[in-house]
């Protein structure tokens, strides 16, 4: 074998192991990825409840009295850890992937899939929702801010789907086909 196609080899081997979704609030990722864990009966790790679940807080007041520096932290050590594992779903919050380092080890523990949609979708979806810090007062002026801030933080996955058209049932077969290939 060639050094090339062992590199080949090791990259599809690495996708297998893992599916990580990234992408902008409210895509979907949390919702996704339960349904892909049932469906491949992996385990389901969603990095905010994660930390949720070690700081015995919300995200709304890590946020407050902590700031996002810490909570970027808390973050990045918990998909680290998690990535030691494999046959995991592993639902990343929207920022995640600002962290220098973070993609490149995403990359290296699974199938990454980035999920869009539209910023009226993601107004839609979060209409009314509270817990999320970083859409706190004009929600439609915060998406758009922030989804021009990060479009090419998220051009490193493997792949992308668009979710403003579709069910979460169906961006999760959609996920699913390109992992079985
Ligand atoms: N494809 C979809 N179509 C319509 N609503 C969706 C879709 N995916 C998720 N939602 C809804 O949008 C909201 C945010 O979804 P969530 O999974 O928490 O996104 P994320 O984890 O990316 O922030 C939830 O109310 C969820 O039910
Ligand atoms: O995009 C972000 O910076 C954030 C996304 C949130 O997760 P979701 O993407 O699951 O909403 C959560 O981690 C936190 O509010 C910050
Ligand atoms: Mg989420």
């Amino acid at each position: 074998m060639t050094g090339d196609r062992e590199q080949q080899s090791e990259n599809r081997a690495n996708r297998n192991r893992n599916i990580i979704l990234v992408g902008m609030m409210a895509t979907g990722k949390s919702t996704v990825g339960a349904m892909l864990a049932e469906e491949l009966g992996y385990e389901l790790v969603d990095l905010d409840h994660v930390i949720i679940e070690s700081e015995g807080r919300s995200i709304a007041e890590i946020f407050a009295s902590e700031g996002e520096a810490y909570f970027r932290k808390l973050e990045s050590a918990a998909l680290l850890r998690m990535l030691e594992g494999e046959g995991r779903i592993i639902s990343t919050g929207g920022g995640a992937v600002l962290v220098p380092g973070n993609a490149e080890i995403m990359l290296a523990h699974g199938l990454v899939v980035a999920l869009t949609a539209t910023e009226e979708a993601i107004l839609a979806r979060v209409s009314g929702d509270q817990n999320r810090p970083l859409l706190a007062g004009n929600a439609q002026e915060r998406i758009r801010t922030i989804m021009e801030q990060r479009r090419e933080a998220y051009r490193f996955a493997h792949c992308t789907v668009d979710t403003s058209e579709l069910s979460a049932a169906e961006v999760s077969q959609h996920i699913l086909m390109h992992y079985r290939g």
